[in-house]
């Protein structure tokens, strides 16, 4: 089938790709003419394992194109997607410029019946809200083409996007009025091997499944770290209570990994919007407002622990950074707790020398030269000098570590583990001082 992507970010670009793989043949548009030359390149302009090799084979195989022609993207197929940004407003509503850009470009390059799927996150009653605007964009012009409008959200992840795009969990299909079913049949049958795949709903429904899952994993994670800092008050271990509760089936392992703050472009974003679309149903979401407070005051944690270890003496001191992405596996830095660690020890007068395997262009594009980060070239080469190791993200080749030359290159031999990579019991046999999150050691309470 032919396919139209607008947006080549995480979501536009990985779909294309994975959609191109199974089959499809896809045109994708953006307005970022550096990224559309890039691309036709067969460069991703993002870091997302595997995704550079779709793209290059795909191309070659002339089932993925890319352009910055509206009327060319447009006329290239009857299903368009769209896959732009929904970044926070000012009051944390969902900035729905972007899309509403698409829709109307929509309305003026169509020539024939449209279906548009939309697979931004977007407030409850988007998708009524663009099918609104595109046929009064296309009455105005005394045309009447026959769009439908529907709300496919997207759930990948971040490092982990082909995967999740190539074996997803389900496929949600928001439609109103005529259930135009056998077409999302069509597109999505290569990803659907084992099972069905597909939950229709009508597209309000789909539009607050989006957002009901990001606030329930966001809401499992405030709920671990506010876990995480009673054990330390209480000489408990979170490793220990993680295990013993995610035994329990209804509870389950994943997203209660005790940590520094949840960053990305999407939990925080997302929460807050919800709040926005609550209130203005007239509702007071008090549990929401609760995951986001929990959060920022986790995002403070590793700064509290250094504060405190110094008596608030951090002045002149240097720390090494290990991980500035928001994740591991990703390049991304949007309101990774690393942000917020840095600029707070920055105000305290420290100095930084970070290190991150894939985030360093992104750290220095956002950071320019600023004076008080050093960019290191490993891990290894980020400890000298420095007085105290901080570890914000749990990329896999920081877990097996050096102690010995932590110990020996660090001035005050001191560890702060915002993500629970070591074990507690090892770091004092090396005789390093160790902080992690919620870790007590030995039942010694820690806070
Ligand atoms: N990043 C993620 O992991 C996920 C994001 N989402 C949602 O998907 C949407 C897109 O997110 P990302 O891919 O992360 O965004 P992104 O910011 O990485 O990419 C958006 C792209 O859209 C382009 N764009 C903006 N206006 C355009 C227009 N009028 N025509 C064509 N292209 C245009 C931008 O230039 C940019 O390249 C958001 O609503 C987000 O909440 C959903 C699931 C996962
Ligand atoms: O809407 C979106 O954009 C996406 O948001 C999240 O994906 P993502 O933000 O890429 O990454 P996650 O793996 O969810 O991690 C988010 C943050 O939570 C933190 N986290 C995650 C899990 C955990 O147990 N503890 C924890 O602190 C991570 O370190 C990270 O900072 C969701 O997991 C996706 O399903 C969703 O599609």
């Amino acid at each position: 089938m032919k396919i139209t992507i607008f947006g080549t970010g995480y979501v536009g670009l990985t779909q294309a790709a994975c959609l191109a793989e199974v089959g499809h043949t896809v045109c994708c548009i953006d307005i970022d003419e550096r990224r559309i030359a890039q691309l036709n390149q067969g460069l991703s302009p993002i870091y997302e394992p595997g995704l550079e090799a779709l793209l290059l084979s795909n191309l070659s195989a002339g089932r993925l194109s890319f352009t910055t022609d509206a009327t060319e993207a447009v006329g290239f197929s009857k299903v368009i997607f769209i896959a732009v940004g929904t970044p926070p407003d000012e009051d944390g509503s969902a900035d729905m410029q972007y899309v509403f850009a698409v829709a109307h470009t929509i309305a003026e390059y169509s020539r024939e019946s449209k279906v548009v799927i939309n697979k931004s996150t977007s407030p409850v009653g988007t998708a009524q809200r663009i099918q609104a605007r595109i046929q009064s964009a296309l009455s105005k012009q005394g045309r009447d083409l026959g769009v439908q409008v529907v709300s496919n959200p997207e759930f990948l992840k971040e490092g982990s996007a082909v995967d999740d795009c190539m074996r997803p969990e389900r496929i949600i299909i928001g439609i109103d009025g005529e259930q135009n079913i056998e077409l999302f049949r069509e597109i999505y049958k290569p990803f659907s091997r084992n099972h069905e795949k597909l939950i229709v709903m009508d597209s309000r429904s789909a539009e607050l499944t989006k957002y009901a899952a990001n606030c329930m994993l966001a809401t499992k994670i405030s709920f671990i770290n506010e876990m995480a800092n009673l054990a330390e008050r209480l000489g408990a271990d979170i490793e220990m209570v993680r295990k013993g509760i995610g035994s329990d089936s209804r509870i389950g392992y994943d997203f209660i990994y005790a940590g520094c703050g949840y960053g990305g472009s999407c939990f925080p974003k997302d929460i807050q919007a919800l709040q926005r679309i609550a209130g203005e149903a007239g509702y007071q979401p008090l549990l929401l407002e609760a995951v986001e407070s929990v959060n920022q005051r986790q995002k403070q944690k590793l700064f509290d622990n250094i504060r405190r270890h110094y008596n608030d003496d951090i002045s002149g001191k240097t720390f090494a950074v290990w991980g500035l992405s928001f994740k591991p596996n990703t390049d991304d830095m949007r309101e990774a707790p690393s942000r917020v660690l840095l600029e707070s020890l920055w105000a305290a007068g420290a100095r930084v020398r970070a290190f991150d395997p894939e985030a360093m262009h992104e750290a220095r594009r956002i950071y320019g030269e600023h004076p008080g980060l050093y960019l290191a070239d490993s891990k290894e080469e980020a400890l000298e000098g420095a007085h105290a190791l901080v570890i914000i993200t749990e990329w896999l080749n920081f877990r097996v570590a050096d102690f010995g030359l932590i110990r020996q290159r660090l001035v005050n031999r001191v560890v702060f583990d915002g993500r629970n990579i070591f074990e507690p019991e090892q770091l004092v046999r090396e005789d390093l001082t160790y902080y992690s999150i919620g870790r007590a050691v030995s039942g010694m309470v820690q806070a």
